[in-house]
């Protein structure tokens, strides 16, 4: 795999610490070479300092590992899903972020209150379910992943357009054309879920923001398309 995406993908890790988004390993950061088919992702339990484009793991979609001794991220198969099933994304973020984390545990989709929300999120951020005991059972991370994809399709949702997603009892997925982008969502993704705690303690009542207000804002940066790589 080009040794330039890897770096990238060590940065977009080593990210997640400089912007406050995960303690102990409590996240990690993919990308996937569409060219080849293969994704370069954190290895499990690995302290983000120590982490170089050399002991990165390299897998296939298939999950097998290509390059790297380590093991790969325990949430790889879920990454995965997500390239299979969205083709137009470039690199994955999990992170235990802690007010993007409590709107999941709570199985509360993260309402657009206002612009900044708008800018990032085309729409309430929503809640996949919470697994089955048969798919705990059976394969927790490919799972999870086909639970955010089955929710996608059930709300007709364009990753592009809504680049996040909440796990109900677990924590955030984001992603994005490229690490700096993913991880650039992830961070937003925070800040907007500790925006509105903050905006419900002020106001319980508080509600979503008018539509033509959203739109108007989304359009705004995102292009008439609402697609990345527009802008
Ligand atoms: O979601 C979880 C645990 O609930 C994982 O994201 C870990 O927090 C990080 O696992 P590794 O990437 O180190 O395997």
């Amino acid at each position: 795999m080009k040794q330039e995406l890897k770096q990238q993908v060590v940065e977009a890790n080593q990210r997640l610490v400089s912007s406050g988004l995960v303690a102990l390993t409590w996240g990690n950061v993919s990308a996937i070479d569409r060219e080849s088919g293969l994704v370069a992702i954190k290895p499990s339990g690995v302290d983000y300092a120590a982490l170089t484009p050399e002991n990165l793991v390299v897998v296939n979609l298939a999950g097998e590992v290509v390059e790297g001794d380590l093991r790969p991220s325990s949430d790889t198969k879920t990454h995965l899903e997500l390239y299979r099933s969205f083709p137009n994304i470039g690199a994955v973020v999990h992170t235990h972020s802690s007010c993007a984390t409590a709107f999941s545990q709570a199985g509360v989709a993260l309402p657009c209150l206002g612009t900044t929300h708008a800018d990032h999120f085309y729409g309430d951020v929503p809640v996949a379910r919470a697994l089955t005991p048969e798919e705990v059972e059976s394969d927790y991370e490919h799972a999870t992943g086909v639970s955010i994809v089955e929710l996608f399709q059930q709300q007709n949702l364009n990753p592009l357009e809504m680049p996040a997603v909440l796990l109900k009892h677990h924590a955030p997925f984001t992603w994005g054309k490229d690490p700096v982008k993913a991880v650039d969502n992830s961070i937003a993704l925070e800040m907007c879920a500790k925006m509105a705690l903050m905006t419900w303690q002020l106001q319980p009542d508080a509600g979503e923001m008018p539509r033509h207000i959203l739109e108007k804002h989304y359009q705004r940066k995102h292009g008439k398309d609402a697609y990345y790589g527009q802008n």
